[in-house]
C-alpha cells in the first residue's frame, strides 16, 4: 500500500484514516439560510406542527426572518394554520415558497398539490425525494430561522431529513399522556446517532386552565416530563396548555395572531443556538 496522502478523495483504500462522507446537500445556491431547527415527536397529532408554528411566529415577532419546511409530507398541516391557498410558484431557476401574511417563508406539499385534500400515495424514497427537493430547488429568500416540521418516526423520511439537511438543533414535542420517556429516549438516541444537539422538551397540551377561576387542570394526570427531561439532561422549554383559541387559530389559518408568552424560553434556546 502506498503512504498515506489523508487525501481520501484520491485515494481507493479503505483505512482507518477514511472519514464517512457527508450526505448532506448544499441549499439552492440563491437560498440564504441561517440556523435551521427540526421539530420531532414520537407519534402524530401531539402538536408536532403547531408548536413548529408557534415558534417560528414568535421568532418572527423578535424580529428574525423566519421559514417553515413542512417536512411532515403525508400530513402537511402547515399552510392551513397559517391560512396560505395560494399554490408555490416554480420558474426555470427554482421553486420559490410562499409567503404567510407576515413574511415567514412557508414550503409545504400541500402547496404542490392541486387539491389540499388529496392524499399523498407515494413511497418512502419518493418521499424523502421531495424532502431533499424543498431543500436543493426551493429558493428561500431570506431566513434567519428555518424551523422543519419533521416527518413522524424514525423510518426513511426523517432519516433523509437529518443527512440531507443540517439541522443546528432539534425540539421535541410531547403530551402528558404519551409513553414520554421511551420517546424521549428514542429521540435522544437518534439525535445522538445523527450528531444533532437537542434544545429541549415542549410539552403540548399540558394542562387546561378554568376559564372561570383560572385552575390549572391536569386533564391526562400529573405530568412527568420534567423527572424524564432531567434524566436525559435536557431542559423543558415550555409547557403549552389545551386551549381552544390555538385550535381556533390553527382551524382559521390566523395562527400568527396566537396570543400567549408560553414560548418565551424556547425561543431564547433557539437564538442561543
Ligand atoms: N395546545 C393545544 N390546544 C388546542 N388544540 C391543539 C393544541 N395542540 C394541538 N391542537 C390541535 O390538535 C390538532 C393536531 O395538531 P398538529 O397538527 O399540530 O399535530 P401533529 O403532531 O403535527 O400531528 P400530525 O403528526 O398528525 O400532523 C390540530 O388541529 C391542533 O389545532
Amino acid at each position: 500500500m502506498s503512504e498515506c496522502t489523508h487525501d481520501c478523495s484520491s485515494c481507493s483504500q479503505n483505512c482507518g484514516e477514511r472519514k464517512p462522507e457527508s450526505m448532506l446537500e448544499k441549499p439552492h445556491e440563491l437560498s440564504k439560510i441561517g440556523k435551521v431547527i427540526g421539530v420531532v415527536s414520537g407519534k402524530g397529532g401531539v402538536g408536532k406542527s403547531l408548536v413548529t408554528s408557534l415558534l417560528a411566529v414568535s421568532l418572527q415577532r423578535n424580529e428574525h426572518k423566519t421559514a417553515v419546511f413542512d417536512a411532515d409530507i403525508t400530513g402537511p398541516s402547515i399552510p392551513k394554520m397559517f391560512g396560505i391557498r395560494d399554490k408555490a410558484r416554480g420558474d426555470d431557476m427554482g421553486l420559490y415558497p410562499a409567503k404567510s401574511k407576515l413574511g415567514t417563508e412557508i414550503m409545504s406539499v400541500n402547496l404542490l398539490l392541486e387539491n389540499e385534500s388529496d392524499p399523498v400515495i407515494w413511497r418512502g424514497p419518493v418521499i424523502a425525494g421531495v424532502v431533499k427537493q424543498f431543500w436543493t430547488d426551493v429558493i428561500w429568500n431570506e431566513v434567519d430561522y428555518m424551523m422543519v416540521d419533521m416527518p413522524p418516526g424514525t423510518g426513511d423520511v426523517p432519516l433523509t431529513v437529518f443527512q440531507t439537511i443540517p439541522i443546528n438543533g432539534i425540539i421535541i414535542v410531547t403530551t402528558p399522556q404519551e409513553l414520554v420517556s421511551m420517546i424521549v429516549e428514542k429521540a435522544v438516541k437518534m439525535a445522538k446517532l445523527m450528531n444533532v444537539p437537542i434544545l429541549g422538551i415542549v410539552e403540548n397540551m399540558s394542562y387546561a386552565e378554568c376559564p372561570d377561576c383560572g385552575k390549572k387542570i391536569q386533564v391526562f394526570g400529573d405530568s412527568h416530563i420534567e423527572e424524564i427531561a432531567k434524566e436525559y439532561g435536557l431542559p423543558v422549554l415550555a409547557r403549552i396548555p389545551m386551549n381552544p383559541k390555538l385550535a381556533a387559530a390553527c382551524d382559521k389559518g390566523m395562527i400568527e395572531l396566537f396570543e400567549g408568552d408560553w414560548l418565551q424560553d424556547a425561543v431564547s434556546a433557539i437564538e442561543a443556538v
